[in-house]
């Protein structure tokens, strides 16, 4: 069964996520997207990983900023998973491709691989994703393009999953419940 989180920055949504995948299971991995560039991004992960380490032996983490469908192929049947976050995925793997040209086809060939890992996922899969489109118009045609792919990745992964929240100050609100699927 696969979950999403979705929120703006700040909105609370991992502390959420990770309550939510420590009640479906007492054990899970702990998949990082994120990379500590400087010394806010590195402060953030250490607080991060402070708060994990308060729940004890419940977390192990891997850290994967661009194979993240992969990871999953390879989880699955064995771990609960919980990936955080699949915005800041995205973006590593838009900021991947050097040959302007060749992105918008390759990062779109990556959102379907990610689509067929989460589709095939066997056991628990919790994921977190961030409300990119809701802000202003980005002025650089870059920034455009992210723009775009998150918010069709986030339909696209909605569509499959089970269960999805919205996190808005602080506060979870279930946009698709299980029982939508019966
Ligand atoms: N590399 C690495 N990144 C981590 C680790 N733990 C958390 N992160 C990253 O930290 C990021 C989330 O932190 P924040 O930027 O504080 O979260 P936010 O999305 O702004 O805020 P909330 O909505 O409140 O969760 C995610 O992208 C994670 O990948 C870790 O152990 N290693």
């Amino acid at each position: 069964m696969s979950i999403l989180v979705t929120g703006g920055a700040r909105s609370g949504k991992s502390r959420f996520a990770e309550r939510l995948t420590l009640s479906l299971a007492g054990r899970a991995l702990y998949v990082a997207t994120g990379q500590a560039f400087d010394e806010e991004m590195k402060e953030r992960i250490a607080l991060h990983q402070r708060q994990r380490a308060m729940g004890g032996e419940a977390w192990t983490t891997v850290e994967e900023p661009l194979d993240v469908p992969g990871l999953l192929e390879r989880y699955s049947g064995k771990e609960t998973v919980l990936v955080d976050c699949l915005t800041l995925w995205l973006s590593n793997v838009l900021l991947s491709v050097e040959d302007a040209k060749d992105r918008q086809v390759l990062v779109e060939h990556e959102i379907t691989r990610l689509e067929h890992s989460v589709r095939s996922f066997q056991g628990i899969l919790v994921m977190v994703t961030n409300e990119v489109g809701d802000g202003i118009v980005p002025e650089y045609a870059l920034g455009r393009l992210y723009r775009d792919l998150a918010g069709r990745m986030n339909a696209l992964l909605a569509r499959h999953c089970a269960q999805v929240f919205l996190v808005t100050a602080g506060i979870p609100i279930e946009l698709k419940s299980r029982e939508y699927l019966l």
